[in-house]
């Protein structure tokens, strides 16, 4: 089921909640929203549940108008952060709830039930725990009933809202990858909401990233860490460098060091900002042309990759820069050493557009 939102806004008294928010998910997609806190992601996944109004715009589930359709006919299977089982039946009736309720017509057959919940429990990998109650359950595992008992009723979307939430970092690893490889085996249409870039990076086909009710970027992972089309998206998705400075010719004048922007010939800004990643800057022990001088304050190695701060001599800014742990090594750098700092890339915006 492909989902297709055009302009659609919404207030909350006097606050404009969500801006012209337009988007196309097509069928099988894994989307996820990913903004700050307030940014309107819930907002946004009600209105698309059915479970709020919207003020104008249109929703369409494959080419049927749903804003007349109530969250039941939707027909959409919800996942919240807070697992919201039913403590008093086990993992198994947690399941079966949502298709021993419906209506004697259109209520499968017991042993059709019993099948279902089977073949859930199998893909979720909980089928040891089919007797166990919630209580007795891990966080991790109580989520993966959440989404066994929403996907009971095939649901024609699945929405998602902070599922993985509420658990901590290493759990929410681990089902992070197990969604997107259930994902794979079983490519429902599916939203969920995240406001962490992490996540989202990893797991979604495509983020659409919001800020203030509006969407900023549509892209897939790779596209929107490459390739930010503002600065709020630079800033949110990882860490970034700023050198404020002046754009003149083509050429970045910021402190003590100028910067050649191809591209950028047309422009002339007398302040603006180059946005690099700190794996973007080069790093050197010998004085180069071109470059900043920064006292190195803090290295931390994480991994393969060691992460070195800075801070600028000219301007007293703080810098990050991301090198290899091998070319750590052989460029041997210690804390408090003075090093030459120099951008490999950089991207200045231009009315908040990305030239
Ligand atoms: N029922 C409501 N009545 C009034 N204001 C609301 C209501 N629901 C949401 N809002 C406001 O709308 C804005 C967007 O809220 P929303 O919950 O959609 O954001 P979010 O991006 O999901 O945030 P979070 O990550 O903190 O959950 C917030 O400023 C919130 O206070």
């Amino acid at each position: 089921m492909s989902i297709q939102l055009s302009k659609v806004e919404k207030h909350f008294g006097n606050y404009h909640a969500l801006r012209d928010i337009s988007l196309a998910v097509e069928a099988g997609e894994l989307i996820a929203l990913l903004g700050p806190s307030g940014s309107g992601k819930t907002s946004l996944l009600r209105i698309i549940a059915g479970l709020e109004s919207l003020d104008s715009g249109e929703i369409l589930f494959d080419d049927t108008n749903v804003l007349t359709l109530s969250a039941k006919q939707r027909n959409i299977g919800f996942v919240f952060q807070h697992y919201a089982l039913f403590n008093h039946m086990t993992v198994a009736e947690n399941i079966a709830y949502g298709l021993k309720v419906r209506t004697r017509k259109n209520r499968p057959s017991k042993q059709q039930i019993e099948e279902k919940v089977a073949e859930l429990l199998q893909l979720v990998k909980l089928d040891h725990l089919a007797t166990r109650y919630p209580t007795q359950l891990s966080g991790g595992q109580r989520q993966r009933v959440a989404l066994a008992r929403a996907l009971a009723v095939e649901p024609k979307v699945l929405l998602l809202d902070e599922p993985f939430g509420a658990l901590d970092a290493k759990v929410r690893k681990d089902l992070r990858r197990w969604l997107r490889n259930l994902h794979n085996d079983f490519p429902i249409t599916s939203i969920f909401v995240t406001h962490d870039q992490e996540e989202a990076l990893d797991v979604a086909d495509r983020i659409v990233i919001m800020n203030e009710g509006k969407i900023e970027q549509i892209g897939t992972p790779t596209e929107v860490y490459e390739h930010p089309a503002s600065p709020f998206v630079y800033n949110f998705l990882g860490n970034v460098n700023l050198f404020k400075g002046r754009l003149h010719q083509g050429t970045l004048q910021n402190g003590d060091f100028s910067l050649q922007l191809p591209g950028y010939e047309e422009v002339q800004i007398e302040e603006t900002v180059g946005y690099t990643r700190p794996h973007d800057l080069l790093i050197s022990k010998q004085k180069i042309p071109d470059t900043v001088t920064a006292l190195v304050t803090h290295i931390h190695p994480i991994g393969a990759v060691v992460h070195l701060e800075l801070n600028r001599i000219d301007t007293n800014e703080f810098l990050e820069v991301e090198i290899p742990q091998e070319y750590f090594r052989n460029l041997e750098i210690t804390k408090g050493e003075t090093v030459y700092i120099k951008p490999k890339q950089m991207k200045v915006f231009v009315e908040d557009y990305v030239i």
